[in-house]
């Protein structure tokens, strides 16, 4: 019971032992026993009032579209998804000793924010972090639009990571060049197995990747229709004519994406429940043509992290609790 009602019941508790003690001469050691015994009980039931499970609205397995982890609210989904993100951050230490993980823009950020909270500012070992873009506008690094800086602002200026490992893009030259810069940058660091290598496809192998999505249904920077879609040799490849502003950018092409050991998708708003639709359920031919649809890592694990109304046009069928 949390309410008054549980007051009052402590009070009158307290005041009939008060006066039986006075009338009867209890000892003071049984009273003094029974007042903890009623300030713990009293613990306990504020504990009771105010804790509050995390819950998740629904999660369940797609059966061939990953996990789902559908959340009432962002401040759910944000709990969930540091709690999701740390736990590959050891797991990866633990068996790597470094955790390169790829970052997008957009809200996700803001959505990783509790990453900067305790308990997780404290527990994740920062320092075998390594930091990357899946996409990021060729843009200064200190421009509003900048990936590099919605992220330090947002997250790395918060955090103990070590600068060094940060790998943002050249910011001083073509979008073609700093896409090639980009390559042979993350070319270096599959060499030392600072990031891993698919042991399929020779491509990089990260940790994890996080992706934002549009409400077109665009990851990274590889938007609907776009020919870089079908690049299958180069990992960092660029764009001049993004639908979305800036028009400059570098992104992960597929092949790497869908070579990490998890992708993790971030969606939320009723704006994108289409596209999540089309990006998770089966609705035939028609929406092979979207890039979020295009994300199946070939041996990693693909979670969505969708609030409800994001979820809101998912056909629940198609997934098992
Ligand atoms: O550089 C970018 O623009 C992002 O990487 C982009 O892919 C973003 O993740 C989506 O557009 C979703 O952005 P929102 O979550 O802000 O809608």
């Amino acid at each position: 019971m949390c309410n008054g009602n549980r007051g009052e019941d402590l009070a009158f508790q307290s005041f009939s032992l008060l006066f039986i003690y006075k009338r009867d001469r209890i000892s003071s050691v049984s009273l003094s026993i029974f007042i903890r015994l009623l300030l713990c009980l009293c613990f306990v039931t504020i504990i009771g009032c105010t804790w509050k499970p995390r819950r998740m609205a629904h999660s369940g397995v797609h059966k061939d579209r990953g996990e789902l982890r559908i959340h009432e609210n962002l401040d759910e989904l944000g709990t969930d998804l540091a709690e999701y993100i740390a736990e590959l951050s050891e797991a990866s230490v633990k068996e790597r000793g470094v955790f390169a993980i790829a970052i997008s823009g957009g809200s996700l950020i803001g959505l990783m924010g509790k990453l900067c909270e305790a308990p997780y500012n404290k527990t994740v070992d920062w320092a075998k972090w390594y930091v990357f873009w899946a996409d990021e506008r060729v843009v200064a690094k200190t421009h509003a639009d900048s990936n590099y800086k919605l992220a330090k602002d947002g997250l790395l200026s918060k955090v103990p990571v070590v600068p060094s490992h940060v790998n943002s893009i050249n910011d001083s030259v073509s979008a073609e060049e700093a896409a090639d810069d980009y390559e042979f940058h993350v070319r270096q660091l599959v060499k030392t197995r600072t990031i891993n290598v698919s042991d399929i496809s020779d491509c990089p192998k990260f940790d994890l990747i996080l992706l934002g999505m549009g409400s077109d249904g665009h990851v990274a920077s590889l938007f609907p229709n776009h020919p870089v879609l079908d690049e299958k040799d180069e990992w960092v490849t660029f764009i001049t004519d993004s639908p979305k502003s800036p028009p400059e950018r570098i992104t992960f092409t597929l092949p790497v994406i869908n070579s990490a050991s998890n992708v993790v998708v971030v969606v939320t708003g009723e704006s994108k429940a289409e596209a999540v639709h089309l990006a998770i359920d089966d609705v035939g031919a028609d929406c092979l043509s979207l890039p979020a649809r295009l994300v199946q890592p070939t041996k990693g694990k693909l979670a969505w992290f969708l609030d409800k109304l994001a979820a809101s046009k998912l056909d629940g069928s198609q997934f098992s609790e």
